[in-house]
């Protein structure tokens, strides 16, 4: 078996945690209350691409969602890993997309059913190169964005996060043990919209880091 290189994660990686509503401006803008408590789902390692892949909208959905996220590359595992400990176990980031199927996500929440089938679907996590986590050295205060076609349509800070990366990591390793390569993405900022097949999405995180996606609809 080759040797596991923690800046390839998404060829080896085994869990991708996804946090979601964990930015009170993109709740709101989808009509849903604060939480107290994170909300968690998860994304098999099949969802993942790299820059040179489509994003694929799912047959099924007419309304696929781009969300940008922080993703926070786990280096060390753990189980009930402590918040003062947390950061010890991260081995650095990667700048993630969340594609949703907001459509198959809604009429979800409509029969109180799972997200898996708008969140999980192959191309879903697109992950830029890995990013050390001595490049980002305060990772509670960093900016993103997402541009559609040259238009801005995210932008915010990871300092607008409701749980904190520490908190999130010692929430989740209370009941899902951490191993070295998962990924955590830890929610996404306001101005969610609609991509259809074409368009070019660009995103980056300050001058860290940039990617780009282009979509494309799945063969029947
Ligand atoms: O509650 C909803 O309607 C939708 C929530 C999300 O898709 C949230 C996220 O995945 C996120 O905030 O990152």
């Amino acid at each position: 078996m080759t040797a596991r290189n923690i800046s390839r994660f998404w060829e080896w990686g085994r869990k991708i945690i996804c946090v979601g509503r964990n930015y009170a401006d993109h709740a709101k803008e989808l009509k849903n209350a604060i939480p107290t408590e994170p909300i968690l789902f998860l994304k098999p390692p099949s969802a993942y691409i790299r820059e040179g892949s489509p994003i694929l909208v799912p047959l099924y959905s007419t309304n696929l969602h781009h969300e940008v996220e922080l993703g926070v590359v786990i280096g060390k595992g753990g189980t009930a890993i402590p918040q003062s400990a947390a950061m010890e176990h991260v081995a650095g980031y990667a700048l993630c997309l969340d594609m949703t199927a907001r459509d198959i996500q809604d009429e979800c929440k409509s029969k109180g059913l799972p997200w898996t089938m708008a969140k999980a679907f192959n191309t879903s996590c697109p992950v830029s190169e890995f990013i050390p986590k001595e490049r980002i050295p305060d990772p509670g205060s960093v900016k993103l964005w997402l541009k559609v076609n040259d238009q801005l349509r995210q932008s915010g800070c990871t300092s607008q996060m409701i749980f904190s990366i520490p908190y999130l990591i010692s929430y989740i390793s209370d009941f899902i043990t951490l191993e070295e390569g998962d990924l955590i993405l830890t929610g996404t900022p306001k101005g969610v919209s609609a991509v259809q097949e074409h368009d070019e999405l660009q995103a980056g995180i300050e001058d860290v880091v940039t990617m780009s996606f282009r979509v494309d609809r799945q063969d029947q």
